[in-house]
């Protein structure tokens, strides 16, 4: 049979695979959506600098970084034990996902995981109106404990950029200021928050950092708030809200004409909106959720009670977060903990609801 096919034949048919070959291959060249792929994550890999910005940048892909769990030969540690841990408190999900208490990680071990990992993590705070007061305190403890030894990046969205304080920040971690309006609503600043970071995650974020948190500037950091609180997507248990009540009591969105409703009978935990955080698209499609869902119900002349925090819920309830962090990861100076918190790590400071915000009120 072979010896019936003619050279002729085997040549045409070589001939027109390689034009084939070449017109792919030029039209995949011009067309206008570059195929992009994941540059392979490098621990230690070499910044590159991004020549047409003059910005510094380490381009890969942080999903593929943040699987590498690698830890230095040699490193010296108590041996984790199969047996012994919290037993006062419940450090799993009923999905499987771990529920981070002071005692349920080694910060030697999760440190150096993540220091070779070194993620570029932002963080975007809200200080419009009289909240800029809270700015020197957050980010003078935030500087103490938040993410120590990572690189952080603050993006401090204000309609005040004088009253951002002057405040010394360690190597690789640095402030980027955005202006926005005042608002005459503190409803309305709550929700636009969930805009403005949609915006700038698009605009600016996404090429800057691999993790995002969106947090409340009311709050100062007492202790150690540290990479064991990284994952794809992490939320915070309310503290209020943890510990005796029945899910139908959670504050959840109950009218059906909301986006953010949540039927009785259905919920996990009631988290709060104060700290959240993640891998940057899963976050960024969050935070879009959240706006998109909030808009929706402006069209319908209705607000979600709690705001994003109700949406926030909603989307965590059928998008199970990978982690859960303890209320020790936003406490209130309001109360004093039980046993179980074995530390605050963060916590929502005390204020004068009335005079702090534009409308005042609870
Ligand atoms: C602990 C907790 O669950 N906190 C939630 C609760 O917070 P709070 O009652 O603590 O609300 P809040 O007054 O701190 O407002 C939330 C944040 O918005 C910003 N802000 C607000 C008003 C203003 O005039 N200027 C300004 O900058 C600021 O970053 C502030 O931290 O309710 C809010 C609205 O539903 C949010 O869901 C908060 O995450
Ligand atoms: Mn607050």
């Amino acid at each position: 049979m072979l010896v019936n096919i003619s050279k002729t034949r085997i040549l045409v048919i070589v001939v027109f695979l390689l034009i084939l070959s070449r017109a792919i291959y030029t039209y995949l060249e011009n067309t206008t959506v570059p195929l992009i792929f994941c540059q392979p994550y490098h621990e230690n890999s070499e910044p590159v600098v991004d020549e047409v910005e003059k910005r510094v940048e380490t381009k890969h892909c942080p999903h593929m970084g943040v699987g590498n769990l690698k830890m230095k030969a040699g490193l010296s540690y108590p041996q984790p034990s199969t047996m012994i841990g919290r037993t006062d408190v419940n450090s799993v999900t009923n999905w499987n996902a771990p529920l981070v208490w002071e005692g349920t990680f080694d910060p030697v071990v999760i440190d150096d995981i993540y220091r070779r990992m070194n993620p570029r993590v932002a963080v975007v705070v809200l200080a419009v109106g009289k909240y800029t007061r809270f700015l020197k305190g957050f980010l003078e403890s935030g500087e103490k404990y938040f993410l120590v030894g990572l690189r952080v990046t603050y993006y401090i969205f204000t309609d005040n950029e004088q009253d951002v304080p002057n405040v010394t920040l360690s190597e690789g971690r640095k402030i980027t200021i955005l202006p926005v309006p005042s608002a005459k609503r503190w409803q309305d600043v709550v929700l636009s928050k969930m805009k403005w970071a949609t915006v700038t995650i698009d605009k600016q974020i996404r090429n800057e950092a691999d993790y995002l948190f969106m947090m409340d500037i009311d709050s100062v950091f007492y202790n150690r708030f540290g990479a064991e609180s990284l994952s794809r997507m992490s939320a915070v248990l309310h503290r209020a809200f943890y510990k005796t009540h029945q899910r139908d009591q959670f504050p959840y969105e109950r009218r059906p004409e909301s986006k953010a409703y949540i039927p009785a009978g259905e919920g996990d935990y009631y988290y709060t909106a104060a700290v959240w955080g993640g891998y940057l698209e899963d976050m960024y499609r969050l935070v879009k959720y959240c706006y998109e869902q909030s808009e929706e119900d402006a069209k319908n002349n209705i607000e979600a009670v709690w705001q994003e925090e109700s949406h926030l819920n909603k989307y965590f309830l059928y998008n199970k977060p990978a982690k859960v962090l303890s209320p020790e990861y936003l406490w209130s100076d309001y109360e004093t903990p039980g046993s179980d918190i074995k530390l605050i790590r963060i916590s929502q400071l005390v204020k004068d609801y009335a005079e702090v915000r534009p409308n005042g009120g609870q």
